[in-house]
């Protein structure tokens, strides 16, 4: 049995807006999904929507096989985690914490244990009697997700919670994150805009744009194999080359671009010589120099603009024509070995296996 499946959920607004349109889904127990996508692409309507803070127009939410379309919020075995955390400044953290008890009914001997056991757990003990606005940002941040558990909930939503966050702060938060979620096995659904967030800590993203799914995948196929023009510009770290598509086998096609031939994974159907986008991930090329050009698929030819060091990698970046750019990441270590510098005459080789090729528009 699934823990929640959307089925060809929409939303209209009263105002007629359209937010949301036929939204399938399934989560499996203990899955991290992330919904992704632009500002006002749907996320939070959909999440609001499974919270049961919004109605639902059409479709059907399913949670552990109940249909909880009309089931109001508190009857719902879901918690949200609000961006602004919504927390009750004057409060103290025990209080705001124990507060989502209070509709329960328990005992306060109860609820005191409750709120007691998930403090150690988040780390907040020594907090407890602290006012909610006298804490930093990554406090606050604890407190909301204590106040989202502490009710043991089935299925927990997050909406932008490391919005607030600084960079830092929020790779501290994102790791505690994963690890929490890993340690309690409960099923957490995920808004952010930010890619990095998306990609690094859930099992699945579902990419949205203008409320519909553009593609549900494991962050290593939304990185590597976009579905649509819409993902792969989005997920941003891909090359992207105009072209037109060739033929080849349902999985293997060609491409004609500008700069050759590309051969790469095609999304099914794509008719042949219709417009396409070729997508090539900046690490899955090997750069070297181009003494002479030897033309062939696969093979972009440019001179190096620049080069330089990023951690552990470094990034080339390779002027193919006067309007296109070329990215290329290698280890810091094969950086070394390599001679490149700007104004060379280089050539990145690109595996048939890391090319994506989908359809424009
Ligand atoms: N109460 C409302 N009434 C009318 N339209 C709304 C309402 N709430 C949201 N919308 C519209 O619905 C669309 C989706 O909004 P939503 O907040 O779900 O997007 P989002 O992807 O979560 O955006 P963000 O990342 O900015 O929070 C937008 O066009 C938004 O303007």
């Amino acid at each position: 049995m699934y823990d929640l499946e959307l089925i060809g959920v929409g939303k209209t607004y009263a105002d007629g807006t359209l937010a949301v349109s036929d939204f399938d889904l399934r989560v499996g127990r203990g899955e991290f999904v992330a919904f992704l996508g632009p500002s006002g692409c749907g996320k939070s309507t959909t999440l609001r929507m499974i919270a049961g803070f919004e109605t639902i127009s059409r479709g059907d939410i399913i949670i552990k096989g109940r249909n909880v379309s009309d089931v109001p919020p508190e009857r719902r075995p879901t918690s949200m985690i609000f961006q602004n955390y919504a927390l009750f400044p004057h409060m103290s953290v025990a209080d705001n914490i124990g507060f989502g008890l209070d509709v329960k009914g328990l005992s306060s001997a109860e609820k005191k244990a409750k709120v007691g056991r998930i403090m150690e757990m988040l780390d907040l003990t020594a907090l407890a009697g602290k006012k909610a606005d006298r804490l930093s940002g990554g406090q606050r941040q604890r407190i909301a997700l204590a106040r989202g558990l502490v009710v043991e909930p089935h299925i927990l939503l997050l909406d932008e919670p490391l919005g607030a966050l600084d960079a830092n702060l929020r790779r501290v938060i994102q790791n505690e994150l994963k690890l929490l979620q890993k340690d309690l096995g409960i099923t957490f659904v995920f808004v952010t805009h930010a890619q990095s967030e998306a990609l690094g800590l859930s099992d699945r993203v579902v990419v949205m744009n203008r409320g519909r799914v553009e593609q549900i995948g494991t962050p290593q196929e939304i990185y590597g194999a976009p579905c649509t023009e819409f993902v792969a510009r989005f997920i941003g770290s891909n090359a992207l080359i105009e072209g037109m598509a060739g033929g080849g086998a349902e999985g293997l096609r060609l491409a004609r671009t500008r700069f050759g031939e590309m051969r790469g994974r095609a999304t099914p159907g794509l008719a042949e010589n219709t417009p396409v986008l070729v997508a090539v991930a900046a690490e899955a090329m090997r750069l070297s120099a181009a003494c002479e050009a030897a033309p062939g698929t696969n093979r972009l030819y440019g001179s190096v603009e620049d080069r330089r060091v990023v951690g552990a990698l470094c990034r080339f970046t390779l002027r193919l024509d006067a309007s296109q750019m070329l990215d290329v990441v290698v280890s810091t270590d094969d950086a070394r070995a390599m001679t490149l510098t700007p104004g060379d005459a280089a050539v990145a080789e690109c595996p048939p296996e890391r090319v994506t090729i989908v359809a424009r528009g």
